[in-house]
């Protein structure tokens, strides 16, 4: 049975905490920190000094941590994958990651897995196996409970390892380590995932809980790829319920992703989630004290990926006393990468910030608002694309083609993955009016598919602070209250994206025709739209599949951007 959780109960709370420049970590027996969708931005973010440390910095932040403050409790590193597609560093090498593998791949995790973006493209589903799974200093600690690898010859292979079951170094704890990748379709022929709860029915893993019953194991880690807020599927929920009936009294606790939020959620009294954003924004930390205890005590923190929270949490007193060799060394190799790669060279200047959530869609201000009306229009068919050209064109994207805002200042190479990283073609099909005007509503009535979740998406609000002495930045609500970030932040307003925008052109004659343009990468939720929608009303006597979509051409959205940015200046 789970059992009900009753906020006022064991909770090492920050909320006692005077207000000062940060909100400090409270150490316990067992200590976590856990990053996620880091998504290539090992090289910190140009335009954001909330967000300015480096991968080699978290690489010092983890040594003096341990060193300075961990002391003789017990600390475990964790990832939950989505390791690029979001950044040059990762993005302008073929396959991407081939390069910034290495770099993520110095931080020594004791637990690591993959993510969706791991399994699009067959390229980086074999790098990520060769790379880091089969990386000596990972082994046993590369984790995939329901994703198997799919070797040259066919055969199938655990993409890393079933489970982990291992003692902590300073306590002795006996952790058992298990990892589920939410229920991803779109994977590549690399590779093959089961959804958890078929997994977890399978002859591995029964046998696996008899081996190591509730008295084999003090803390049950449950890590992955899965958001740990699931009000569409409830996956992390459904599973809980059976570890729970499993091991009914047995600290559970969870690191979850791929929503891209800052999140924490009490799934009872001894079972706990953390997600911490992206994009290189956090560092996840939590804490488990009192573990054998009938009520362990819990904490969390948010710490801004950033040097004045790394020096304050890692009580270093200098940038010099801070910085390791080996921190050092990396932050050099990111350095070389990013010259190597071209990721300076400036095309042009943004004449003002365009954002994805802190402007509606109706605002000059949003980036969707500025692509729909000011780029899009801008997109030529292929030349030779000679097919005749119908009275109106959509051109429509998913929002999550989008990964982030576009800052006013220089336009670079890396600034144009970091908005859009993906080089996917311009599909189309020809559609009459009455057809094609619907599509956006029925894709935007969907659950959100194809966007990317609001960061720090408020469950329940927290107070807006409006103190003007802060800087902006995330004031997260969750669980545990609003006091989870390490830095006391002034709010920032957030709006709710939809799945689909799209841009609308029409020529005088009415051929009651339309060129419907779409990123490849929806196709199938747009054939999905046309025939649910045409069942219903028969528009046409027709049902449509892949031979009716036809390559339209024409340049990518990172690419049609840059242009646009060109002709600006
Ligand atoms: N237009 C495209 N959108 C893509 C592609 N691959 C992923 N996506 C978008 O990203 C989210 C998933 O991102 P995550 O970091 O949350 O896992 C997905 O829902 C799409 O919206 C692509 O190739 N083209
Ligand atoms: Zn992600
Ligand atoms: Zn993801």
């Amino acid at each position: 049975a789970v059992l009900p959780f009753s906020p006022d109960q064991n909770i090492l709370s920050t909320e006692s905490h005077e207000e000062s420049s940060f909100r400090d970590l409270q150490i316990g027996q067992l200590n976590f920190l856990h990053t996620t969708d880091t998504h290539g931005w090992l090289g910190s973010h140009s335009n954001q000094d909330n967000y300015n440390a480096k991968w080699g910095d978290l690489v010092s932040f983890v040594e003096r941590f341990r060193e300075n403050v961990v002391g003789e409790n017990d600390l475990l590193l964790i990832d939950t994958g989505d390791k690029h597609d979001g950044n040059g560093l990762s993005d302008a090498t073929v396959p991407n990651g081939l390069n910034s593998t290495q770099i993520f791949n110095e931080l020594d995790y004791d637990l690591l897995t993959l993510g969706n973006h791991e399994l699009y493209v067959e390229d980086n589903t074999v790098l990520e196996y060769y790379e880091t799974v089969l990386n000596e200093k990972f082994q046993g600690k590369y984790v995939s409970s329901n994703v198997e690898f799919v070797n040259d010859d066919g055969s199938l292979v655990p993409f890393g390892s079933k489970y982990r079951y291992f003692k902590t170094e300073k306590y002795g704890l006996r952790i058992l380590a298990l990892s589920f990748l939410f229920d991803f379709r779109r994977f590549n022929k690399r590779a093959q995932v089961t959804p958890v709860l078929q997994e977890i029915e399978k002859k591995w893993f029964q046998e696996l809980t008899e081996t190591y019953s509730m008295e084999d194991i003090d803390v049950l880690v449950v890590f992955g790829h899965m958001p740990i807020s699931d009000t569409e599927n409830r996956e992390i929920n459904q599973l809980h319920a059976k570890l729970r009936h499993i091991y009914p009294n047995t600290v559970i606790q969870y690191f979850g992703a791929h929503t891209h939020i800052r999140d924490f959620v009490a799934l009872d009294n001894k079972a706990y989630a953390l997600q911490s954003g992206r994009f290189c924004e956090t560092v996840g930390f939590a804490s488990i004290d009192d573990i054998t205890k009938e009520s362990p005590l819990v904490s969390r923190t948010y710490i801004d990926f950033n040097l004045n929270s790394f020096l304050h949490h890692s009580h270093s007193n200098s940038i010099k006393e801070f910085e390791t060799d080996r921190g050092t060394e990396v932050n050099e190799r990111i350095h070389e990468l990013r010259k190597e790669l071209n990721l300076t060279t400036k095309f042009g200047n943004v004449p003002s910030s365009f954002y994805m959530y802190n402007k509606p869609l109706s605002s000059p201000h949003n980036i969707y608002n500025f692509l729909t009306k000011r780029v899009l229009p801008t997109l030529k068919r292929d030349s030779d694309n000679t097919a005749d050209v119908a009275s109106t064109r959509i051109i429509m994207i998913n929002t999550g083609a989008i990964r982030y805002d576009l800052y006013e200042g220089p336009f670079t190479s890396d600034t144009e993955y970091t908005i859009s990283p993906f080089s996917n073609t311009w599909n189309y099909i020809q559609l009459p009016m009455a057809l094609a005007m619907q599509v956006e509503s029925y894709l935007n009535g969907m659950e959100p598919i194809m966007t990317l979740n609001l960061p720090g998406e408020q469950r329940r609000q927290c107070p807006l602070i409006e103190d003007k002495t802060l800087s902006r930045g995330y004031t997260t609500s969750d669980d545990l209250g609003c006091k989870g970030d390490d830095t006391p932040h002034r709010s920032e307003r957030q709006y709710r994206i939809p799945n689909v925008v799209q841009s609308i052109e029409s020529t005088n004659n009415a051929d009651e025709l339309v060129d419907f343009v779409y990123c490849s990468f929806i196709q199938p939720f747009v054939l999905e739209a046309l025939n649910d929608l045409n069942e219903d009303q028969n528009i046409v006597d027709h049902t449509f599949d892949d031979k009716d979509c036809k390559i339209y051409g024409g340049l990518s959205i990172k690419d049609l951007l840059r242009e646009y940015i060109i002709s600006l200046n």
